[in-house]
């Protein structure tokens, strides 16, 4: 994946129809696959509290998602994600205030930087793509994941990758359209599995970062101090 695309997402809840319905709307199933996922933090959860998420994910490496620009109200997430080493490490020690890392291997830092095991989990993934489109309309394409986590949560994401903020709206529209010819209630919004798993397996944690979130309001002018690099 190039550096730094921005992932944005609209999370559901999927439905015993919801891969007939995929197909009726004329998508086709990419691939299915299976991983494991384990993501990384403080002790004090001082990544996820500044709504960075640094995962390795097993035969795909790193990748630290990152706070898109905020402003654009809705059921749906933006997120950068990093995926080269050297960025994600210089990003960490911004975010936690570290000096005198070098730029090195996310491994390497993770001592350092009192980084941890929070939660690993193994998802099992079906990735839909889909053309909505007449034929000259524009990228950005879209694909729908159907996940089903080992702790037994299922989740959908409708989502597109874009380079640039300037394609995040229109990227949005077509999340929109395409969710609600899936049947997804306009409001509706869906955890992510992380989430889930904390609220199960380390309540204290998520208890945390809900009240970080309910305190916490994302700022809306566009020179965030806390945005990623890049
Ligand atoms: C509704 C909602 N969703 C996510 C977040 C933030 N968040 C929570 S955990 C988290 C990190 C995990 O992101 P997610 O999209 O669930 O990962 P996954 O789908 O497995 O990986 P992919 O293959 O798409 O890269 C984020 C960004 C939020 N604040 N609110
Ligand atoms: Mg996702």
């Amino acid at each position: 994946m190039a550096q730094g695309l921005i992932e944005v997402e609209r999370k559901f809840l999927p439905g015993p129809g919801t891969e007939e319905r995929l197909q009726e709307l004329g998508g086709t199933l990419e691939y299915r696959v299976t991983f494991r996922d384990t993501y990384y933090d403080t002790s004090e959860l001082s990544l996820m509290q500044a709504d960075h998420w640094l995962r390795r994910r097993e035969d795909s490496g790193w990748e630290l998602k990152c706070p898109g620009a905020a402003g654009v109200l809705g059921p749906h997430t933006e997120y950068k994600e990093l995926t080269a080493e050297p960025t994600i490490v210089a990003q960490l020690c911004k975010v936690l205030g570290a000096d005198g890392l070098g730029a090195g291997d996310v491994a390497a830092v993770l001592g350092p930087l009192g980084l941890q095991e929070v939660a690993s989990f193994v998802t099992k993934r079906s990735a839909w793509k889909l053309v909505l489109l007449e034929a000259d309309e524009e990228e950005p394409q879209l694909r729908v994941d159907l996940d089903t986590a080992d702790f037994g949560y299922a989740v959908g994401e409708v989502e597109a990758l874009v380079h640039e903020e300037a394609e995040v709206p229109t990227a949005l529209e077509k999340i929109h359209r395409l969710s609600s010819m899936l049947g997804v209630p306009a409001q509706e919004t869906a955890p992510a599995k992380l989430i889930v798993y904390l609220q199960r397996f380390r309540p204290q944690d998520y208890q945390r970062l809900l009240e970080v979130n309910s305190s916490r309001e994302r700022p809306q002018e566009t020179e965030d101090p806390d945005h990623c690099l890049g």
